[in-house]
Parts: C-alpha cells; sequence; structure tokens
C-alpha cells in the first residue's frame, strides 16, 4: 500500500472559492479565495485522503451565487481493503445544492448567457448605500419568507461552514410564520458592468437576523388569560415584542477589512432602533473578531452620548463627613447615573452586558493613563477610597465597578473559592479586563479625535494608529487583545460566567 502521506493533502488549500462573472467570450474570475475551515466538511484534521493535485474549485456568480462544484485531480488512490478515497461527491452533496453538480460547459454558459444578469438586483429592498475606498456598496433586506430571500440565502449558506465557526446553515423549509421572524441583509458592491450582459450587483456579504421572543418585565399581578389557540389570523409572530437577534454574519475574505462589517452592523442596529417592537440587539455565539466589530461600532455610536451626558464617575459617592470608614455597600447609583444610563441603554437597544463593557472601556478612558495601574497600584492599594486625586479614587472605584459586575455574573463559582482566593481571581480578571479595554482604546479614541460618525467613515486610513510605542497597525493591537471573561449578554438569567486566567482567550464556539 503507498504511503498515505503521498495521498493526503490539506483540505483548506484543496478547496478554492471563485466568484466568477462574464467575459468577453467566457465567464472570468473575479475574486479567488480558499476556506478558512473545512473541519464540518471533512474532519476535524482538515485533510482529504485519495487524491493526488486534488483541486475543488466551487464557482459562484457573482450577482446570484448561482453555485458549481468542479473536483479535478492528477491521480486517485486506488482502494485496498477498506482504505479508499474520500468520496468528494457524496460529501460535498450534503453541503451543496444538488443543482450545483452539472456539467461545467453548461455553468459557463449560463453565467455567460443569462438574460436576467443585467436587470438583477437583489432581494428585498434598498436599506443603505455607501462608499469604501472609491467604491460604491449598497445594503439590501429582506424577509425569508419571500422566494428571493431564501434562494439566494439558499446559495450564500454554502460559505457558512468554510467561514462561521460552528455555524449551521437555516433551514429554509419552515412554515411561513416561523420564515417571517427573520430578516436577511444582503451586502452588494455595485460595480459598472463591463459587458452589456453583466450584473451591476456583485456579492460582498450577508447577515440573518431573527426576532427571538422577548418576555416583558411585569409589573403587578399576572394575569392569565383564556384565550383561542391558535391564534387568530391578525396576531403576526413577527410583530410580538421581540430581541434582534444576529445569527449569521460573513463578509466574504477579499472584502474583509474595508468597513462593510461595520456598516452592515451599524444597519442592523439601526433598523432595531427604529422597530417599536424590538426591545434590544442581541448577537448569537459571536467569535472573536465580530466582538471587536461590535465593540467599536456600540463604542463609537454611544461615545457622543455619555459625553453630551457627561458621563463619569463621581470621585466622592459618599458624603462630607461620612468618615474614613468605608459602608459595606457599593454606592453605585452615587457613583454612576444608573438611571440614565438606562435610559441610554433602552434607547440605543443595546444588550445589558454589551452596555457595561462599553460603558466600563468609556469610563476607563476619561481616566488619564497616567493614573491608572502599574506603579499607582501599590498606593492605591494602601489610600483606596480615601486617595487625595480624584482620578486615583476614579480608578479604585472604576476596578470595583467592574468588580461588582463580574461578582454579579460569577457569584456561583466565586462563592466556592476561600476568600482570599476569591479576591485575588476578581483582581486579576479586572486587570485582564483592564489590559483588553485598554488595547481597543487606543484604538477607538484615535479614531474619536479623528473624525466621530454614526456610520463608520471607511475613507480613511483607519488601520495605522499612534501609540506609545510609535505607529503600530489594528492587526497587531487585535492579536494583543484579550477576553477576560466568557459571557454571553443574551442569557443573562442562565448564563454561567467564567472567569479565567490573564492571558487565555476565551473562545465562544457556535453550537
Ligand atoms: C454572529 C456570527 O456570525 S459570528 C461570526 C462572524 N463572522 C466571521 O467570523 C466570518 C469571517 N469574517 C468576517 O466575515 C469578517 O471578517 C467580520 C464580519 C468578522 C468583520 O467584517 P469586516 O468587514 O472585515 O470588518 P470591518 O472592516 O468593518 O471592521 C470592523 C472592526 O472590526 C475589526 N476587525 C475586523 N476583522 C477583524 C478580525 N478578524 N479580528 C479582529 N478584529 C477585526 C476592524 O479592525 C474594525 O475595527 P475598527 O472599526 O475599530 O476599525
Amino acid at each position: 500500500m503507498a504511503d498515505s502521506g503521498d495521498w493526503t493533502c490539506d483540505a483548506n488549500d484543496a478547496v478554492q472559492l471563485t466568484l466568477i462573472k462574464p467575459g468577453e467570450q467566457k465567464p472570468t474570475t473575479a475574486e479567488i479565495f480558499h476556506p478558512q475551515f473545512t473541519y464540518p466538511i471533512f474532519g476535524d484534521d482538515e485533510q482529504i485522503f485519495g487524491y493526488k493535485g486534488l483541486i475543488i474549485r466551487l464557482r459562484f456568480a457573482t450577482h446570484d451565487l448561482r453555485t458549481h462544484v468542479h473536483i479535478s485531480y492528477d491521480e486517485k488512490f486506488k482502494a485496498v481493503g477498506d482504505a479508499a478515497a474520500v468520496d468528494l461527491n457524496k460529501t460535498l452533496r450534503e453541503w451543496v445544492a444538488e443543482s450545483a453538480f452539472t456539467k461545467l460547459s453548461d455553468y459557463e454558459n449560463s453565467v455567460q448567457n443569462d438574460p436576467k444578469a443585467k436587470d438583477f438586483k437583489p432581494p428585498g429592498k434598498l436599506v443603505h448605500s455607501y462608499k469604501s475606498k472609491n467604491r460604491n456598496y449598497e445594503i439590501w433586506a429582506g424577509s425569508l419568507a419571500d422566494n428571493d430571500v431564501r434562494s439566494l440565502l439558499g446559495r450564500a449558506q454554502v460559505f457558512i461552514p468554510f467561514f462561521i465557526e460552528g455555524g449551521t446553515p437555516l433551514v429554509l423549509d419552515d412554515p411561513e410564520w416561523t420564515l417571517e421572524r427573520w430578516t436577511v441583509y444582503f451586502v452588494y458592491e455595485k460595480i459598472t458592468p463591463s459587458t452589456p450582459i453583466e450584473s451591476e450587483y456583485s456579492f460582498v456579504g450577508y447577515s440573518t437576523v431573527y426576532r427571538w421572543w422577548f418576555f416583558p418585565e411585569q409589573n403587578g399581578d399576572k394575569v392569565v388569560k383564556n384565550d383561542t389557540f391558535p391564534y387568530p389570523e391578525e396576531l403576526r409572530f413577527s410583530q410580538l415584542p421581540s430581541r434582534s437577534r444576529i445569527a449569521q454574519f460573513l463578509i466574504l475574505p477579499p472584502h474583509q477589512g474595508s468597513g462593510h462589517g461595520s456598516q452592515l452592523y451599524n444597519v442592523i442596529h439601526k433598523a432595531c432602533i427604529a422597530d417599536k417592537t424590538v426591545v434590544e440587539l442581541t448577537v448569537e455565539d459571536p467569535n472573536e473578531s465580530f466582538d471587536v466589530l461590535r465593540d467599536s461600532a456600540d463604542y463609537h455610536n454611544l461615545y457622543h452620548t455619555f459625553l453630551d451626558e457627561d458621563i463619569n464617575i463621581n470621585p466622592n459617592p459618599y458624603p462630607a463627613g461620612s468618615g474614613k470608614r468605608r459602608p459595606r455597600n457599593m454606592p453605585t447609583s452615587s457613583l454612576i447615573p444608573t438611571q440614565k444610563l438606562a435610559e441610554i441603554r433602552t434607547k440605543y437597544k443595546i444588550a445589558p452586558t454589551q452596555f457595561a463593557h462599553i460603558l466600563e472601556m468609556y469610563l476607563l478612558s476619561r481616566i488619564p493613563p497616567r493614573k491608572r495601574g502599574g506603579a499607582n497600584m501599590a498606593r492605591l492599594l494602601i489610600k483606596k477610597h480615601n486617595a487625595a486625586d480624584e482620578d486615583d479614587r476614579r480608578y479604585y472605584w472604576w476596578r470595583m465597578l467592574v468588580k461588582q459586575r463580574l461578582y454579579k455574573r460569577s457569584r456561583d463559582i466565586l462563592i466556592q473559592l476561600e476568600l482570599q482566593d476569591r479576591i485575588q481571581k476578581l483582581d486579576e480578571t479586572v486587570t485582564n479586563v483592564e489590559e483588553g479595554y485598554d488595547q481597543l482604546l487606543t484604538v477607538f479614541d484615535a479614531r474619536e479625535k479623528g473624525r466621530a460618525t454614526f456610520a463608520p467613515d471607511v475613507d480613511s486610513d483607519a488601520d495605522k494608529v499612534i501609540t506609545a510605542e510609535g505607529v503600530t497597525t489594528m492587526h497587531a493591537l487585535r492579536a494583543k487583545r484579550k477576553y477576560a471573561i466568557e459571557d454571553d449578554d443574551e442569557d443573562e438569567e442562565d448564563d454561567e460566567v467564567e472567569l479565567i486566567e490573564a492571558g487565555q482567550a476565551a473562545k465562544k464556539p457556535k453550537v
């Protein structure tokens, strides 16, 4: 039997994703890129056995994403006993629609001579237009109950196993009342066609958002009603109070890092704010890159409101003459304007934990860096809220506020620790949180000083940031980013928060 190493190839290299459009004589390649993951399709090792020179090319038409699968190789392993080459057609059929397994010439012909392409418009309604790097983009949105939205999403979902870790494609043949809960946003570049038959639209990315039942807080007595079930026709699930929940969010690799993710997130966020039935925007199992995008967008959206409302930590929360001894309870509502903050959160429809992160980041930004942590810490440990300098006191209270939130969310874990260990664990975690915020703030504040818009201005070179160490890039800062706490703002009640060791990055697999 041949050495298996010779017959095994890296699935991420073997799979090529290609966007194609009509050319002079035959279709040409607009973009070509490789997947980030293939483990859902080919297994954890992301290896394919049984081929030499294997190329699995998935072609997508730039406008409507009609798909084609083409497999080519130099040699295929002849089965010996149980050892046989992976059955690629069978494996891929679980992920790609049957219509993609046609003759290449038929597929190319359908792209090259599609009479509808030149009039193609993305399904749904145009909800936003913007420019990035002097190119024009549009965001369209439609209900999943719309056939055209559903069929385009069906094709776009092929990208999920390749780019969204743990993501699963949506079931598209659910009953209409449940499809109505979903809105799909498509991002397209609007191009100038180079041939008369080419479409003006070229796919960039998409997101799916669904309405998630929100149980309103009951004031007073709860009343059990004897209403009829099923509910009357007029009661639409799409009109009941709900949270909006982002489920899938993808910008294709050739377009990443150009601000499209931020534009798309802001459009979804604005739609939530405008919709009276939506209480808040939440996200299903965000990954770390999505968290950065969301933190960045939410920080910039809230920054000016916090500034206008002069949100800051009150360095003197205790009434004058109350003595040196600190009362047992945290004076939270004297430290920060809790009522006003609750109003801001409700207005912007940001989920509680996410709002707390942004607020903590903002409050930290109001304390001069030289007053935070480091050499100052030893003095602060002794002086605490009695420190002479008000920024020292603010920093002390900032740490206490973060500890308070962490403690509330991690109480079940923390109470199992000895008091000293508990204190130490909380302290380490706050330091870790602060470090993560600090790195983000370097970038966010640099951007705020330069410009400040609701929707991010994506035309300038925001990737370069000046820090104490000189000019660095977003990428370098991102690499240093730490997630100190694993938490999920959407499931406040039953969520277990894990305090993790400093320097350990939390990964949240999507399930
Ligand atoms: C709910 C979910 O589906 S979670 C899964 C999210 N999707 C994926 O991970 C699929 C693959 N990746 C992507 O689709 C994209 O890279 C996204 C959606 C994560 C980001 O979209 P982009 O268009 O590249 O983001 P955009 O250029 O708008 O940048 C937004 C911010 O996030 C930061 N960012 C972008 N990509 C990354 C990344 N890979 N890691 C960390 N930060 C990132 C940017 O620096 C930027 O910060 P700034 O606003 O302060 O400048």
